[in-house]
């Protein structure tokens, strides 16, 4: 490992050179993670909010974060924060962060305490650095220039690199998170330095977008301000909303010149009926916004370099997004729907039922039985109350657990010919118990149609893809998976069945404004290559 070539920044070829080596950092991912996991697991939300107009405002900006956090803890359920300003005083932020679940944390008590015209919140699953109370976000930094509050969802590839760097200044860091470690990144002084002792944070944050390429969308909080930024290649998502006069209604197209009682940045724009914002936009690949009690403004949008394109995680679009929620100019239900209809086209079936894995799996199912024309039913019912990942000692227990999670209604099953669609299949503990259920049930065929394509390869970028080794698909093809989970027949959507259903109804064909990661479904990096390494930590 000594023996590494220096994984320094972007090269001026533009090559992101991935730390994916067990490194000081690498040690401590995924630490006090020994639970046995189905699916992908999830990744961060961040959430901020800014009254207009006279401060204090009359807007509720703490209610208004938990409630926009409530609506992204989909993203993250292991610990959350809120961080407020009352714009009076550089010093003092409120701040209250807590382990667990973003109902318990924020109570009517806590809400109250978080006193402010200004916030941002974070819910956390984490990726870099343990899931404990040390590593809660946002993180609060003060400098020479007031406080500094941080929020971040994804997780940076050079961050080794960018630590060394970071303490090669004499900063000390507290933790082995890389958010801390952006919050430091964001208090070094530009190149160019900063006139007469004034700090300069558009410069920081661009100095910070040039150290580090990916991946992140953060929304960073001064006295009086945020700043929402996404990386240069668009790897998470970010969007904005604004909050209308109460009584004004909420459809309909809105514009950024319309008059606003306040703005919200969130990472999903699922939440934002709920407290009266409506959709604007997405924050563009590498842009800076700048949120004040004025309004919003561009700061600058830091360019990917030339021969990159966009990399917007696919992913979000199968799996991690809430249904609801709009990217690129799309409603993430519509792509699943897609994707749905497309798998039907690659991989007919003859079946008296089309029926879907609950939850991630209903779009897709509703597409492939618009497709087939086959009709549509509920077989299964979820137990909301069993958790997504499960501590079990044995296979049988694991298996056991996956079927308690899901009761079959027979009914609809006996005697049937089923066709069952997920979402995905990442290790396949959910997919073959649940086979089981259906033909316990009386199913006379079970045929499994998945609508996104196999995971080949881990993710640097954010999201918890296990190892090579743990990959279902490295194992076994679709025959034999099949023949494993004692399906009739298992396919799964092509890469570019996906890359069609996900960009049919983007209205812009330009390559140079889109683009998505596939990386692992593909090998292929958005910045280029990481540096092989068998000891992924993942
Ligand atoms: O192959 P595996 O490793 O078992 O994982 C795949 C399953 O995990 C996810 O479901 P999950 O229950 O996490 O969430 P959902 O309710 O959103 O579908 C995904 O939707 C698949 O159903
Ligand atoms: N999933 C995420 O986006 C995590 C953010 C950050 N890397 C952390 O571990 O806290
Ligand atoms: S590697 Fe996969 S999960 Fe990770 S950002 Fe790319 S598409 Fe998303
Ligand atoms: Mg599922």
């Amino acid at each position: 490992m000594e023996n590494q070539p220096a994984r320094n920044l972007p090269t001026t070829t533009g090559q992101v050179q991935y730390d994916v080596k067990e490194g000081t950092v690498g040690h401590f991912k995924r630490k006090n993670r020994g639970e046995i996991q189905s699916g992908l697991t999830h990744e961060c939300g961040v959430f901020g909010a800014i009254g207009t107009g006279e401060w204090p405002t009359h807007l509720e900006i703490s209610q208004i974060i938990t409630w926009g956090l409530v609506a992204l803890q989909h993203r993250g359920q292991e610990s959350a924060g809120i961080v407020t300003s009352e714009g009076t005083c550089s010093k003092h932020f409120n701040v209250v962060k807590g382990m667990g679940m973003v109902s318990n944390i924020f109570t009517d008590e806590s809400i109250r305490k978080l006193r402010g015209s200004i916030g941002i919140g974070h819910t956390r699953y984490s990726t870099s650095a343990a899931s404990e109370e040390v590593n809660c976000q946002p993180f609060v930094v003060h400098t020479a220039h007031g406080a500094l509050a941080v929020a971040h969802n994804g997780e940076l590839v050079n961050c080794d690199s960018l630590r060394r760097q970071v303490l090669e200044h004499g900063v000390g860091l507290s933790t082995h998170s890389d958010s801390e470690l952006i919050t430091q990144a964001l208090c070094l002084n530009p190149p160019e330095g900063e006139p007469m002792g004034e700090p300069d944070w558009p410069a920081r944050i661009r100095h910070f977008m040039q150290l580090a390429p990916l991946s992140y969308s953060l929304v960073i909080m001064l006295k009086k301000k945020i700043y929402a930024i996404r990386d240069p290649y668009g790897n998470r998502p970010l969007c904005l909303g604004k909050i209308l006069p109460f009584n004004e209604p909420l459809s309909g197209d809105c514009d950024e010149n319309r008059e606003a009682d306040g703005w919200v940045v969130s990472s999903e724009s699922c939440g934002f009926l709920s407290i009266g914002a409506q959709y604007v936009r997405e924050v563009y690949p590498g842009e800076i916004i700048e949120l004040t009690r004025h309004g919003i403004r561009t700061i600058d949008i830091v360019q990917r370099p030339e021969n990159k394109s966009q990399a917007f995680c696919i992913f979000e679009y199968v799996y991690f997004a809430r249904a609801d929620s709009i990217f690129e100019g799309q409603m993430v239900y519509a792509v699943r729907l897609q994707c749905g209809k497309q798998l039907a086209i690659e991989h007919p079936v003859e079946a008296d039922v089309v029926s879907a894995v609950p939850e991630s799996g209903n779009a897709s199912a509703h597409g492939f039985s618009r497709q087939s024309g086959i009709s549509f039913a509920e077989v299964l019912c979820k137990n909301r109350y069993v958790g997504r990942s499960f501590i079990q000692p044995s296979n049988r227990l694991r298996q056991l657990l996956v079927a308690k999670k899901f009761g079959a209604i027979s009914g609809m099953v006996k005697g049937k010919r089923i066709l069952l669609v997920d979402d995905s299949i990442v290790r396949g503990n959910t997919i073959g118990p649940i086979i089981k259920l259906l033909r316990n049930a009386g199913a006379t065929e079970v045929h499994i149609r998945v609508a996104s394509p196999p995971l080949h390869y881990p993710c640097y970028m954010g999201i918890n893809i296990p190892t090579r080794e743990e990959l279902i698909a490295n194992k076994l093809n679709p025959k034999d998976l099949a023949k494993y989970v004692g399906a009739d027949s298992l396919e799964y959507l092509s890469i570019q069945g996906l890359i069609k259903a996900v960009r049919s109804d983007i209205k812009t064909k330009s390559t140079a404004k889109v683009g998505h990661c596939t990386a692992c479904l593909t090998g292929v990096y958005p910045g280029g290559e990481p540096i092989k390494n068998n000891d992924l930590d993942w």
